[in-house]
């Protein structure tokens, strides 16, 4: 099965000044040469610590920020080189879902005309096709079509992440970008978000590239998943076998530092050991070796090649199992 969207070493660099009272130009590597794919219908995760670059991977891949190199394919449709019209066609297959609903919408702007805006940008529907449209997605959304009505504000969190989500579909999209959909949410409607965003995948054949710093949210929802660390792929693979048994020491300590639904195992505590250092200056070699407690003496010198986990497995770039 070909993918739908193969990434390939996308690099995306913030380059600012900093420093009084003689500034020095500093660049943050927020994204280093990542590479993965997603084929049809797969939900594909991307985890890691705040900072790591997985907002930053998904932007530029979206190209709602410019990536400064690599390629991104959509179907084997070059992203990064499209202008005007054949950027506006991938735009729609192609939408997101952002973290925060409270700013992700306009407060001045009703919900039906929020939701009728792309369909008419887009040439999908106008005037009351448009309208009844944006009723039919409220309500497959878990809302009633009489909200078309009402405002942002009018809302909770959690209605207003599904106003977010029916607001990407009015393209009819076959890729969702997710980005931590449900971390700004109260835990008790996380849940009920999770389960939509499973259901619209299903009933609607979609894929997925899911952001989240949550690894049991990826267990849940993602067939395969990528662990980031300082702007790189670390560990990639399906999503069971990586966290159920990670090979990276990262993603070791990822699961080891996630809560522990199994009251047996309550006391082991998490090995987080040190903080996560500056993409503006990471460390030689492997990014993680100042923190990892297998650390080898070419860890600090030599960047780990990528190494096969196994046919079906994914891979690794770590020393240890080069
Ligand atoms: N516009 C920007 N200008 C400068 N640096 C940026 C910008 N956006 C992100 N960064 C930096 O790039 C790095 C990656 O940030 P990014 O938001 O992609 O990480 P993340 O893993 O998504 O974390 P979070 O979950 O906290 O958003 C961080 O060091 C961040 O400070």
């Amino acid at each position: 099965m070909a993918p739908v969207l193969e990434v390939t070493n996308l690099r995306k660099h913030f380059v600012s000044k900093k420093g009084f009272p003689t500034p020095k130009t500093v660049t943050v590597r927020a994204v280093e040469d990542i590479s993965f794919t997603i084929n049809p219908g797969e939900a594909f995760g991307l985890v890691g610590e705040s900072g790591c670059g997985k907002s930053t991977a998904a932007r530029a891949l979206l190209r709602l920020i410019e990536p400064d190199g690599g390629s991104v394919r959509w179907k084997g449709e070059d992203v990064l080189a499209a202008r005007g019209p054949a950027l506006k066609a991938l735009r729609r297959r192609m939408q997101i879902v952002f973290q925060d609903p409270y700013s992700s919408l306009d407060p001045r702007q009703s919900i039906g005309s929020a939701l009728m805006e792309p369909m008419q940008v887009h040439g999908i529907a106008t005037g009351a096709e448009a309208r009844r449209r944006a009723g039919a997605l409220l309500e497959e959304v878990g809302l009633p079509a009489a909200a078309l009505d009402r405002f942002p504000h009018e809302f909770s969190g959690g209605q207003r992440q599904r106003i977010g989500i029916a607001r990407a579909l009015t393209v009819e999209p076959e890729l969702i970008v997710a980005d931590e959909p449900v971390s700004a949410l109260d835990v008790s409607v996380q849940a009920q978000v999770l389960l939509l965003l499973k259901e619209l995948r299903e009933r609607r054949g979609l894929s997925f590239l899911f952001v989240s710093h949550d690894l049991s949210v990826i267990r849940w929802f993602c067939d395969r998943v990528a662990v980031m660390y300082l702007g790189r792929i670390v560990e990639e693979g399906p999503a069971a076998r990586v966290l159920a048994n990670p090979l990276h020491p990262y993603a070791q300590m990822l699961r080891d530092a996630s809560p522990i639904p199994d009251p047996s195992r309550r006391g082991v505590l998490p090995r987080i050991i040190g903080e996560i250092p500056s993409a503006a200056n990471p460390p030689p070699g492997c990014p993680f070796h100042p923190r990892c407690i297998h650390a080898m003496p070419q860890c600090s010198r030599d960047m780990p090649a990528w190494t096969s986990a196994g046919p079906g497995q994914g891979g690794v770039a770590c020393h240890l199992h080069g």
